[in-house]
């Protein structure tokens, strides 16, 4: 079976990966691509690296251009995704939409108003957006459950999917103080978008690695802390979860090294907390616990949907120590879409997606 797509935000790095998994997805055909600043022009004039697609003319993000296809990527800064997701509610309700952005994932008003300085966008009506992340731990089960015939789809982005899958199960299996999370990661420059910023110019990044939104602040933290609630079955905003969250912005192109350190809590045999991760992830496709002692490098997950983890009991501190990595525009965007468009439609989940990684 063949499902019609389109792709919004198609000059964009997110869009951009969108369209290059969709072009190896034997059930996925691009109709349209969408841009905003550069509708009307050749999409080979921006992701020339997508052969395939690249004399596709790019038309104008509007709610009639995007309606009728079976799957819709909003692949759009925050605020965009959830305007032309109101309109696509009377134009194509029979759509799979699919906000690579953050419209549609906090559930808690109060915590979006806080972080995005504005009210929850019209179309997230409380319930109806499913959370794109199938791996996430839950008490009963995992996330992927409620994925099954989903017609909205709000998928995490790469911050928050690094940290989530390194402590999830820790945390569902009791083994670390859910109020003494300190997570620090080291983000490629793309995580930030195409668009031209001063402090992503060559000469600023190159050589230099300096951290930003620092204390609390950073927009992720809230849906991290989210995220890390359920798989306790705790109050996604009330609930016990304390993370110092700090992302750090290094010099290679993709790539998210995550680093958290979580209090062991009293009682905890060492091995269990191993086994938490390993029994997590042992039927999963696409989360490894890699070999004892062999620590993740980004490298390794670039093009992949794949995110490599590897823990460390540093028993004088009374921590355990936990790395994922990922690539932020496969598994951490583009990647994890597809692999929850995929559930959503009933396809076999690693339908298009790869484990391979490109090395050197
Ligand atoms: N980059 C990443 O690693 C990740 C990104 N995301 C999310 O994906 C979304 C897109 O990010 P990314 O691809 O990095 O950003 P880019 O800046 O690379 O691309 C933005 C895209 O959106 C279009 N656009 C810009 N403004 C508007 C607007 N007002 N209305 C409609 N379209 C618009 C641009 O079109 P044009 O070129 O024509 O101006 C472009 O196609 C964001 O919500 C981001 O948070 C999520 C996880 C990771
Ligand atoms: C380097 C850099 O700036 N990275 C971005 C990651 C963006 C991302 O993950 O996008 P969402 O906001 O859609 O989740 C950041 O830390 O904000």
């Amino acid at each position: 079976m063949s499902f019609s797509v389109a792709v919004s935000g198609a000059t964009g790095y997110a869009g951009g990966e969108a369209l290059r998994l969709a072009a190896g997805h034997p059930e996925l055909d691009v109709r349209t691509v969408t841009a905003n600043s550069n509708a009307g022009s050749l999409l080979g004039e921006h992701q020339p690296h997508l052969r395939r697609y690249a004399n596709m003319q790019l038309q104008g993000t509007t709610a009639g251009n995007l309606a009728g296809h079976d799957v819709i990527f909003l692949a759009l800064p925050h605020g965009a995704s959830g305007a032309i997701a109101a309109e696509l509610e009377a134009t194509s309700p029979g759509s799979l939409i699919v906000d690579l952005g953050a419209d549609h994932r906090l559930v808690d008003a109060a915590s979006w108003a806080k972080f995005y300085g504005q009210g929850l966008p019209k179309s997230h009506h409380p319930g109806s957006w499913a959370y794109g992340l199938p791996e996430l731990v839950l008490p009963a089960g995992k996330q992927r459950e409620t994925l099954a015939g989903a017609t909205r789809l709000a998928v995490p982005g790469c911050n928050v999917t690094a940290v989530t899958v390194a402590v999830a199960p820790l945390l569902a299996a009791g083994a670390i103080d859910p109020a003494d999370l300190v997570a620090v990661l080291a983000n490629g420059p793309s995580g930030a978008g195409k668009s031209a910023k001063t402090h992503l110019l060559a000469s600023e990044i190159l050589g230099s690695a300096s951290p930003y939104g620092v204390g609390g602040v950073h927009r992720h933290q809230p849906e991290i802390e989210q995220n890390l609630n359920w798989s306790i079955g705790a109050d996604p905003a009330s609930g016990p979860i304390r993370l110092s969250f700090t992302p750090t912005l290094v010099p290679m192109a993709r790539g998210i090294l995550a680093t958290i350190s979580a209090k062991i809590t009293a009682g905890t045999d060492p091995v269990a907390l191993r086994a938490a991760l390993t029994d997590a992830y042992a039927d999963e496709a696409f989360v490894s616990v890699l070999p004892d002692g062999q620590w993740p490098s980004t490298a390794w997950t670039l093009g992949a949907n794949s995110a490599l983890i590897q823990l460390a009991v540093d028993e004088r501190a009374g921590r355990v120590v936990v790395t994922s990595a990922i690539d932020n525009l496969v598994k951490g965007t583009a990647g994890q879409a597809i692999q929850a468009v995929n559930i959503a439609l009933g396809i076999p989940e690693t339908t298009g997606l790869s484990t391979q990684g490109v090395a050197p």
